[in-house]
Parts: structure tokens; C-alpha cells; sequence
């Protein structure tokens, strides 16, 4: 389980973080909605240990991220912008690097390989060194290195972002086998239809903090509205908005 409790964060005096708190229960998937701006990518910076939070805590299975970042890291496998991959070294020497850095060796080295190369699909890719590579195909070699040491916590910030539909729904196979695994699986979108179809819970995330939550029927039923993307809007955006957009002429 991941819990946020009560985190804070600003940036030159701008609250962007607003006493955040909020679980991510084990073996299930929940996805993270906010308006551009919101805090998500803020948020998920903070839980990863990319960032540090001004006040509150992020407990990964127990483990404060801030206080323990390499115990916490062990269980944690991360999907950000999709930068970073090593140009120079191949899909293999890459995610070679990352498990070894993750403390696998020798024969349960080559089984992580060999898992993830099965998994993502990357033999056409797995002796090509990684410059170049497409958005599609950045995303995969990103999601091996976050699962080749089979951490029990995944966090994604907007993971199919640029995809093409084949990739987008290798991803999405593979969030829903992770979770039949029992990997406790946290993303952030702004594609309704991929919300809805994927996840077992919502957070709804506006001016720093979790303002709606609940499996997506819940939050349909608790807005009145008749689908997500209504209800997000009314949770997100506030009537204010709500009202604006419905006096927009047709
Ligand atoms: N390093 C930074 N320095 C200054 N301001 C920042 C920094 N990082 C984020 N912000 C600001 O914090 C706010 C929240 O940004 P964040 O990227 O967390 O939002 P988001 O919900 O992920 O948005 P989007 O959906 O557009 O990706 C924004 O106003 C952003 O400009």
C-alpha cells in the first residue's frame, strides 16, 4: 500500500501541494485526475523520491520515502517522461544496468531479462542502442527497467501519452496482468475511456489536493452525472465551471 499523508510543497512562495493525502491500495489500480497544473506530476515526483516534500510524509509499504530512498526504491518501479534512457547502451546493456543497480545477479539476472524482454515484446529492439527511439518504443524500454526487479508498487505519470494504439494497449494488457499479480499500480491520465476501462479507483486531484474519490461508478453516482469525464469536471473544476461550459453556445 502506498499512503500520502498531508504533504505540502511549494515553489517560489506557490503552494502546489495543499496538505495531499491519500492511499493506493495493494493489488488494485488507481488512476490520478487533475486539471493541467494540479499538482499531479508534483505529487508523483514527491512519492518517488524525485522530490522532496516541505511537510508530510509518503509511506511506500511502510517505508518513508524521504527517510529510507533506497529501501523504498528496492520496492518501487517508476514510469516518468520517458527521458533518461542511456543512448549509448542497448535495450539489453540498459536494462542490464538498472537490475544490477537493483541488486540482481547471475541466473535471477538473466530470468528479470529474459521476463521482461518476453513481456514487453523487445526482441526487435534488444540489441538496438536506444537513441532515436520512438515514443512507442521508449515507453516499453521505460516500463522493463520499472519492472525488471518486480517491485510491488508501480507509479506512471500519464505512461501512454504519444502511444500508438498497439502500444497503448500492450501497456494496458500488462498494467491488468500486474494487477492480477498483485502489484499495487498508480497512474496519472487525462483519457477518460483509458480511466474508466483500467481502473479500479479514481482520485480526483485539484489545487494540490485529492478533492473526489471512489471507483469510477461511485464517483458517476456521487456527482449525479451520467459519465466520468461529467464528473470530473464537476469535481475538478467546480460549478463555476461547470456552469461556464454548459452557457458555451453550441
Ligand atoms: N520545478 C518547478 N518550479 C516551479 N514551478 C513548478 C515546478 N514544477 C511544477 N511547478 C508548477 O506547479 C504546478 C503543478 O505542476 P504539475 O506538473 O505538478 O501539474 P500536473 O497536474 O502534473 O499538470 P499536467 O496535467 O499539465 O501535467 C504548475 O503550476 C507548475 O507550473
Amino acid at each position: 500500500m502506498i499512503s500520502v499523508e498531508s504533504v505540502d510543497k511549494q515553489f517560489a512562495g506557490r503552494q502546489v501541494l495543499n496538505a495531499c493525502s491519500f492511499t493506493v491500495p495493494d493489488g488494485k489500480i488507481t488512476a490520478l485526475l487533475g486539471a493541467n497544473g494540479a499538482g499531479k506530476t508534483t505529487c508523483l515526483r514527491i512519492m518517488t523520491g524525485l522530490l522532496r516534500a516541505d511537510a508530510g510524509r509518503v509511506l511506500l509499504g511502510g517505508v518513508d520515502v524521504a527517510r529510507q530512498p533506497m529501501v523504498a526504491r528496492r520496492q518501487l518501479g517508476v514510469v516518468g517522461d520517458r527521458e533518461g534512457l542511456y543512448e549509448r547502451l542497448t535495450v539489453a546493456e540498459y536494462l542490464s544496468l538498472f537490475a544490477r543497480i537493483q541488486g540482481l545477479a547471475g541466473v535471477d539476472l538473466k530470468r528479470a531479462l529474459q521476463a521482461v524482454r518476453e513481456e514487453l515484446e523487445l526482441d526487435d529492439l534488444w540489441l538496438r542502442r536506444t537513441r532515436g527511439f520512438s515514443q512507442g518504443e521508449r515507453m516499453k524500454v521505460s516500463l522493463a527497467r520499472a519492472l525488471v526487479h518486480r517491485p510491488q508498487h508501480l507509479i506512471l505519470d500519464e505512461p501512454t501519452r504519444g502511444l500508438d494504439v498497439l502500444a497503448a494497449r500492450l501497456l494496458r494488457r500488462t498494467l491488468l496482468r500486474l494487477r492480477a499479480q498483485g502489484t499495487t499500480i498508480l497512474f496519472s491520465s487525462h483519457v477518460m475511456s483509458e480511466v474508466s476501462e483500467l481502473s479500479d479507483r479514481v482520485l480526483v486531484m485539484a489545487g494540490g489536493r485529492i478533492v473526489g474519490g471512489g471507483s469510477p461508478d461511485e464517483l458517476i453516482q456521487k456527482s449525479g452525472c451520467d459519465n466520468l469525464e461529467d464528473s470530473f469536471v464537476a469535481l475538478a473544476y467546480g460549478a463555476a465551471t461547470d456552469r461556464r461550459t454548459q452557457e458555451e453556445p453550441a
